[in-house]
């Protein structure tokens, strides 16, 4: 029996062996988006309510957000110019061609990276906060990228942020549980549910219009990278855990409703995560007997520059720490579950530029954190490789 299992399953741990990255073409600077969102909502004389989402973009630090959706779809499509008017069928239909197509773009990235045949890809997980159809957008994407029909998928929709660490854990699973297995990634996130005009009674939803943003990310993971055939290990991922703060469900809540996704997000959430990170961080590091969080590298989703504010303070963390995950929140803003893989991207091709000797900024121990409704806290412990 021991000799049977030990045949069918792999040695190693999973590692990510390819990223890729994949964002829509319309972009919006910070520094107008609340002139472009008053406008296009036909909303100026809310004066009061611009100059609040005016201050809310200055204080977020993101440079430029990216979307699907455009202004022309947004004056095509009144019922999205207002606030919470029934709606979901317009932002369904436009959703669903384009969530998956852009996966699909990641993955193109990715499995080029990886530079291995598609037909070796034996698993699909596609990850998203919007579309739900049946089939589904991991249908969708396995057919556009003509995956084959004996792949295993596995759908993850309306999980939030911390998602971005969830896909990790699940491909952990999975690659470790069968010899060979090849595991990608698709997470594909779009703000097309959340749009909608201002509303003085609900201005809570303004953090909303001022953060989240559209993109997508792909990821290849296997255990036992077969480097004869190219193939080149990034990071292993070492453990993979969840955590879910008592007492703090409505500290994040999204309802899906006919007039879209709304959702509020308690002003306490930066204290909240940075209150518990440690305990998550000890939990996770002690059998590896580390416990000096400036020792590993990070990549920490970046929900709002005041979580990212609150971690940097409460673990004492160098200010370098957290500059791979204030670059992705500068770039491309809050994209949900994509943004700690664009991070991880981030931290390998920074440390390759910079001749460090290992993809984890030099360091061999790494930390990911996913953040998002529940309060759930998900940690990812990866070990980074030498850079030849
Ligand atoms: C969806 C998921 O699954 C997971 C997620 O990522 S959820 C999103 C997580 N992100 C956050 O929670 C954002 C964290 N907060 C921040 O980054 C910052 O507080 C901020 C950029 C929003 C504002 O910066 P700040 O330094 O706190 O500035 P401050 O001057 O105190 O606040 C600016 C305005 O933002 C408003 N604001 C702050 N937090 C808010 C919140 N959670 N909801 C609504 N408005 C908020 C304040 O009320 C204030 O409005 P007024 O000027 O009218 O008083």
């Amino acid at each position: 029996m021991d000799v049977m299992k030990k045949a069918a399953m792999p040695e190693g741990f999973a590692t990510i062996m390819a990223i890729g990255r994949a964002l829509p073409p319309n972009v919006i600077d910070q520094t107008s988006f609340a002139d472009f969102y008053f406008r296009v909502h036909n909303c100026e004389h809310l004066v009061e309510l611009k100059q609040k989402l005016q201050r809310i973009c200055e204080r977020t630090e993101i440079r430029k957000r990216h979307f699907m959706w455009d202004e022309d779809l947004l004056k095509a499509n009144p019922c999205l110019r207002t606030f919470m008017e029934p709606s979901l069928n317009v932002r369904q239909e436009f959703a669903f061609p384009m969530v998956p197509k852009l996966g699909a773009e990641a993955a193109y990235k990715a499995i080029n990276e990886w530079g291995q045949p598609k037909s070796s890809i034996t698993h699909l997980i596609f990850c998203t906060t919007c579309v739900t159809n049946l089939p589904g957008a991991d249908f969708e994407a396995a057919e556009i990228i003509g995956l084959n029909p004996n792949v295993e998928r596995v759908m993850l929709y309306l999980q939030g942020c911390f998602a971005g660490a969830t896909v990790l854990r699940l491909a952990k699973s999975l690659a470790e549980s069968r010899k060979g297995a090849r595991v990608l990634i698709i997470c594909s996130e779009s703000t097309i549910g959340l749009i909608r005009a201002p509303s003085e009674e609900h201005q809570y939803d303004l953090l909303s219009q001022a953060i989240f943003s559209d993109g997508a990310s792909a990821l290849i993971v296997g255990a036992d990278p077969d480097e004869s055939a190219g193939e080149r290990p990034i990071f292993s991922i070492v453990s993979a855990s969840q955590f879910t703060l008592p007492d703090s469900r409505d500290a994040i809540e999204g309802f899906l409703r006919e007039g879209g996704i709304i959702a509020t997000i308690h002003k306490n959430l930066p204290l909240l995560i940075s209150d518990n990170i440690c305990r998550c961080l000890e939990g996770a590091f002690k059998s590896f007997g580390i416990s000096d969080w400036n020792s590993i590298f990070w990549a920490a989703h970046p929900g709002g520059r005041a979580i990212l504010d609150q971690i940097e303070m409460k673990l004492g963390l160098k200010p370098e720490k957290l500059q791979a995950a204030r670059h992705v929140l500068a770039e491309y803003g809050n994209m949900s579950s994509v943004c700690v893989h664009y991070i991880l991207d981030e931290i390998r091709l920074r440390a390759a530029e910079e001749g460090k000797v290992t993809t984890g900024d030099g360091l061999q121990w790494g930390v990911l954190f996913g953040f998002g409704p529940g309060v759930t806290i998900e940690t990812v412990v990866l070990h980074s490789f030498p850079i030849a």
